[in-house]
């Protein structure tokens, strides 16, 4: 099987240009509407869904697409007009590539595009998976937030890429420029460019980048979510614990934990459930777990198992460790001693 080179070089022109629109949305205006299970989403993660599946489509006309949301709200709050404005103003910017992304030009071909996201997934096809705003809860704070897509063959990752405006370069370095754009494609590695450069081929202006494996587990840099309601802070306030880090967590939103660790600014992502029967959305750690793996770092549930893209819409399986490969075994076995090998101790910290 040859590489994706094409859909990944597609990927980056549509998340680039999705990224740029969700930047105007979160200057002009930051407001919110609540979906049925009570999260937040906005005309930046509608306008986002809606330029990058028109572009996936018009390049890959047959491919399916799971993502994240749907037209519902769009319709019921009458938001129509408002993403379609944002949608020509980012058109008209980036019109040299109308070409290769098409051009949305009316309200009811965006809610069309949004609902052709609604795949079940699965393990057999060509398949995207997209989440146009990753950590919409940062975004509305004015946080990290990440537009995330992967291209999967018969229920395997092939292809990631990451929008990042709001992350440092450098994560240890605040001053540092920010805004970064993350390519992973399997079997050829993983790669950083800045945001604003541009997109020649999918390699030009950019570095491959690996993960940091010359640091002492207790040394390790660990990344944690900012909402307590998505993981369980606790749980992993023990783990660290257990394998002796007594350094304080840097806690960022969304994928961009993902870079940061693939490009060697922490070596440790913990994402341990907060309720058992939650299942991870694909489009929430695909892009980035292959960002990890192409630069030489491990992804598994919290258990060691390697996570299933071609379950379906979610994984079946809890939680995420991703790590640096020095560090994942020895994590994986602190977690067992907390929650036992099966997990019959994880309900008590699920609360
Ligand atoms: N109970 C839960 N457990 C784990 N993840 C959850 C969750 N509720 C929501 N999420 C997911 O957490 C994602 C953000 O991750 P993080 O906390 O690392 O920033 C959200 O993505 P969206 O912001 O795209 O909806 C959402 O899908
Ligand atoms: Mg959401
Ligand atoms: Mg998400
Ligand atoms: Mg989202």
């Amino acid at each position: 099987m040859g590489s994706y080179l094409k859909e990944a070089h597609i990927a980056q022109l549509a998340v680039k240009r999705a990224t740029i629109l969700t930047q105007k949305v979160a200057l002009e205006h930051l407001k919110g509407v609540s979906k049925e299970d009570k999260s937040p989403v906005t005309i930046g993660d509608f306008g986002a869904q809606a330029i990058i599946i028109n572009s996936v489509l018009k390049n890959f006309p047959g491919d399916e697409v799971v993502g994240e949301e749907d037209s519902e709200l769009i319709k019921e709050k009458n938001l129509g007009d408002d993403i379609l404005a944002h949608i020509e103003s980012i058109q008209k910017e980036d019109s040299a590539h109308d070409n290769e992304l098409g051009v949305l030009s009316d309200v009811k071909s965006i809610c069309d595009t949004i609902d052709k996201g609604q795949s079940k997934g699965g393990r057999k096809g060509r398949i995207w998976a997209l989440d146009p705003i990753d950590g919409t809860k940062g975004f509305l704070r004015g946080d990290q937030y990440a537009v995330c897509l992967a291209f999967m063959v018969d229920g395997v990752v092939q292809v990631g890429v990451i929008g990042c405006p709001n992350l440092p370069h450098d994560l240890g370095d605040p001053s540092s420029h920010v805004g970064g754009l993350f390519t992973a494609v399997r079997g050829v590695g993983s790669y950083f460019q800045d945001l604003k450069d541009d997109l020649i081929y999918p390699f030009t202006n950019s570095t491959k980048i690996h993960v940091d494996n010359s640091r002492a587990l207790e040394q390790a840099r660990v990344l944690e979510g900012v909402e307590k309601g998505h993981s369980s802070h606790e749980l992993q306030a023990l783990i660290k614990k257990g394998v002796n880090i007594q350094s304080k967590s840097v806690n960022l939103d969304s994928q961009v934990k993902y870079c940061a660790l693939a490009k060697g600014d922490a070596e440790i992502y913990l994402r341990l459930p907060k309720d058992v029967k939650y299942r991870e959305k694909i489009w929430d750690h695909a892009a980035g777990s292959l960002l990890v793996h192409e630069s030489g770092g491990k992804v598994s549930d919290i258990y060691g198992n390697e996570l299933d893209f071609g379950h379906g819409r979610t994984l079946n399986s809890q939680g995420v460790i991703a790590s640096t490969t020095t560090t994942h075994d020895k994590i994986i076995g602190t977690i067992k001693s907390i929650i036992g090998e099966k997990g019959e101790k994880l309900e008590q910290y699920c609360k």
